[in-house]
């Protein structure tokens, strides 16, 4: 999978990876009056209107962009009827020939990371049956248990050529709290990226390994050092957008073959409709916004990567 999202990244020129994060505040009154009429102001009727919504969206775009990250926490808070959501989400994107990121931050005692592996990127049997159960082609993994809640990943990685993003230096005000936290004169995030590096030696796909980072580009500054620590690894870079990262700030995340990181934006590509620069567009729309704004961001980070 490193190997289609590395060449999908190269033929649309585009390192781009649009999250599809959808609080039910997002999706348009016209969406959700459908969907409560067929199941009601119920779980489900959320359900329907984060799905047909993200539908909506991904119609709209799939053909400009590698890359999806779903984030799970939005579809989780409406329970079976949103992890439904999720999953016919995650289905409809590959379908499209989108690579599909899921955004689950796991990670746990070896055991339990096995059966978290297995969930999301590997199989699970049952009796004589064998089923990929999620069947995202990368995740998300926190690596604050260490390798054993790591290595299960690794072993699902390798058998079903899927792939892991490791949080090492996260987008948010407070990643410092713990992260920069200095162990032996070096903060932990370095700490981490060299772990990344050499777990990622073990699962190595043509040019990138199987093993990526998470790095926020609200910290361009470690963003430049991380690359250096990290040179076979892809990095997700959450937090351009709505966050504030800017494009001109990301050019030291990519290596010098123009490739090596993949930037997400969720808000601003999802919410696109609600912003000033896309309402000739109007709320019936949404999905022509995205489409705008999608455009928009690939020439942007053009521009900032030379
Ligand atoms: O360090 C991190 C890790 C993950 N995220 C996730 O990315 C998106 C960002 O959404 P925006 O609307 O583009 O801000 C969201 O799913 C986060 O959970 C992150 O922001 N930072």
């Amino acid at each position: 999978m490193i190997n289609k999202l590395m060449k999908q990244i190269e033929k649309l020129d585009a390192p781009v990876v649009v999250g599809l994060d959808p609080m039910l505040s997002y999706v348009p009154e016209q969406v959700q009056k459908a969907a409560f009429s067929e199941y009601g102001e119920t779980l489900e009727g959320a359900g329907e209107a984060i799905w047909q919504y993200n539908k909506t969206i991904v119609d709209n775009i799939y053909d400009l962009i590698p890359a999806v990250k779903p984030q799970i926490a939005m579809y989780e808070q409406f329970g079976i009827p949103g992890m439904i959501a999720y999953q016919k989400t995650v289905d409809y994107c590959r379908e499209k020939g989108l690579v599909v990121i899921g955004d689950v931050k796991r990670g746990d005692i070896g055991s339990t990371s096995a059966a978290y592996a297995a969930g999301h990127l590997g199989r699970v049997t049952v009796g004589a049956n064998t089923f990929s159960a999620f069947n995202e082609d990368f995740a998300t993994v926190n690596p604050y248990l260490g390798s054993d809640g790591i290595k299960p990943f690794l072993e699902v990685c390798k058998a079903e050529k899927k792939g892991i993003f490791i949080l090492v230096k996260t987008s948010n005000p407070s990643s410092g709290e713990f992260q920069d936290r200095l162990i032996d004169g070096r903060p932990l995030y370095e700490w981490v990226g060299e772990k990344v590096a050499e777990w990622g030696e073990e699962v190595m796909g043509d040019t990138y390994s199987y093993v990526g980072a998470v790095v926020g580009a609200t910290y361009p500054e470690m963003g430049k050092v991380l690359r250096k620590v990290m040179p076979k690894a892809c990095i997700l870079v959450p937090g351009y957008g709505a966050q504030g990262g800017k494009a001109k700030d990301l050019a030291p995340y990519f290596n010098e073959d123009g490739l090596g990181a993949i930037v997400n934006s969720s808000r601003g590509i999802i919410c696109a409709y609600k912003q000033e620069k896309y309402a000739k567009f109007g709320v019936e729309a949404f999905g022509e916004a995205s489409r705008q704004a999608v455009i928009d961001m690939i020439e942007d980070l053009k521009s900032a990567r030379g």
